[in-house]
C-alpha cells in the first residue's frame, strides 16, 4: 500500500513558504501554517511566473492549540527568528520527524531540535517577493533539497509540480556556492545602500567583494579540500544576473529589520574561529550589521 502523502505543518508563511505551500498542494499534500491566531485561515494569492494569479487557503494553528507530533515541518521563517518559532513546539518534534529548513545561510537551526531529527536543506535560486497576502514569483530557478536521508518516496511527484525541483546526494555544494554569494553580496549592498549590479561595477565595492569572498573559499576549502575556491567569478556572475535588484539584506537593513547576517557571514566566521582561519573582512562587516 502506498504510504499516505505527508501533513506538513509551515512555520512561516511569508514569500517561500507560500511557494512551498503551494507546490506542495499541488501534488496533493497538505499544509497547515503555525502561528499565532488560531483558527484564522491565510488566504494567499500568488502571483506565477506566467502572469496568472492563484489563491489559495491555508488552516492556521496557534502553537499552543497543537495537539499530536509534527511528523513534517517546514521552516521558513528569516533566520533569526527561528528560536522564537521554534521553541513553542519543540516538545511536538520527536527524533523521526523530517524537518526541511528553507533559509539563506548555514547553522539557524543549530541546537534548536531534539536529537536525532533529521534536517533536510532547501536551497533556492528563485526568488519570491511581496507581503501577505500577495506574493510573486519573480524568478523560478533551481530548487534544491537534500539531506541525511534518501531521497523521500513523495519526492517523484513532487518533481512533477515543483519547477526545477531537484533531490541533491551532496547538499553542501548548492548551499556553499548560494552562502558565499550571500557572504559577498548581501552585506555590501546592505551597507553601501546599492542595488546587486553595484558590486560588479564599482571598484571599490569588488575589491571589498574580493576579500570577503577570498576569506570565504579558504574556510570552505578547510571544511572540505574538495571545494574548488576561486568563486569570485560566480558571485559576479550572480550580481550581474540580479544587477537591478535590491538583496533581501540590503532590504532588510532600509527597513531597520534585523538581517540574516548571523546565518551568512556570522557562521563563516564562526567556522574560521574554530578553525584558527583569519577572517578580519568578514568579522568587521558582521560587527558593522549587527545591531
Ligand atoms: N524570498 C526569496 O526569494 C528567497 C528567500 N530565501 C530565504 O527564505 C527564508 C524566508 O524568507 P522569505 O520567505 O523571503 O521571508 P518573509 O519575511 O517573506 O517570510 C517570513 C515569514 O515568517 C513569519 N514568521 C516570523 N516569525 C514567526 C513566528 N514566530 N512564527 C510563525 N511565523 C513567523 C513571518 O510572519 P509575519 O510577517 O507575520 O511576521 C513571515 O510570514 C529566508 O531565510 C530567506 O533568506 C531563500 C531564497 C529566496
Ligand atoms: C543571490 C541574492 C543576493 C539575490 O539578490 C540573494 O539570495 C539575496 O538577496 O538574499
Amino acid at each position: 500500500m502506498t504510504p499516505p502523502l505527508p501533513h506538513w505543518y509551515l512555520l512561516g508563511a511569508g514569500n517561500m513558504g507560500t511557494l512551498a505551500a503551494w507546490h506542495l498542494l499541488q501534488a496533493g499534500h497538505s499544509v497547515t501554517v503555525i502561528k499565532s491566531g488560531n483558527g484564522v485561515s491565510l488566504t494567499k494569492i500568488l502571483q506565477l511566473p506566467d502572469g496568472h494569479s492563484t489563491t489559495f487557503t491555508l488552516p492556521v494553528l496557534a502553537p499552543e492549540a497543537l495537539t499530536g507530533p509534527i511528523d513534517h515541518l517546514l521552516v521558513a521563517v528569516k533566520t533569526p527568528y527561528s528560536q522564537f518559532a521554534l521553541s513553542p513546539i519543540t516538545h511536538r518534534i520527536h527524533p523521526d520527524s523530517l524537518v526541511v529548513r528553507f533559509q539563506n545561510g548555514l547553522g539557524a537551526l543549530d541546537g534548536l531540535l531534539p536529537m536525532g531529527v533529521a534536517i533536510v536543506d532547501a536551497v533556492s535560486t528563485s526568488a519570491v517577493k511581496g507581503q501577505h497576502p500577495h506574493h510573486q514569483i519573480v524568478a523560478e530557478n533551481t530548487t534544491w533539497l537534500g539531506g541525511p536521508i534518501d531521497e523521500p518516496g513523495w519526492f517523484r511527484e513532487l518533481q512533477s509540480h515543483w519547477p526545477n525541483l531537484q533531490w541533491c546526494e551532496n547538499i553542501h555544494t548548492p548551499q556553499w556556492k548560494k552562502l558565499v554569494a550571500n557572504v559577498v553580496i548581501n552585506p555590501l549592498t546592505a551597507l553601501h545602500d546599492v542595488p546587486n549590479g553595484h558590486i560588479v561595477d564599482n571598484p571599490a565595492l569588488r575589491q571589498l567583494a574580493e576579500q570577503l569572498c577570498a576569506e570565504a573559499d579558504a574556510v570552505l576549502q578547510a571544511l572540505d579540500p574538495s571545494w574548488p575556491g576561486h568563486s569570485l567569478n560566480s558571485v559576479l556572475a550572480v550580481a550581474s544576473a540580479t544587477a537591478g535588484n535590491t538583496s533581501s539584506m540590503r532590504a532588510d537593513w532600509q527597513h531597520g529589520a534585523i538581517t540574516e547576517i548571523e546565518a551568512i557571514n556570522g557562521w563563516l566566521v564562526k567556522q574560521a574561529g574554530r578553525l584558527g582561519i583569519p577572517a578580519p573582512h568578514n568579522r568587521r562587516i558582521v560587527a558593522l550589521l549587527t545591531k
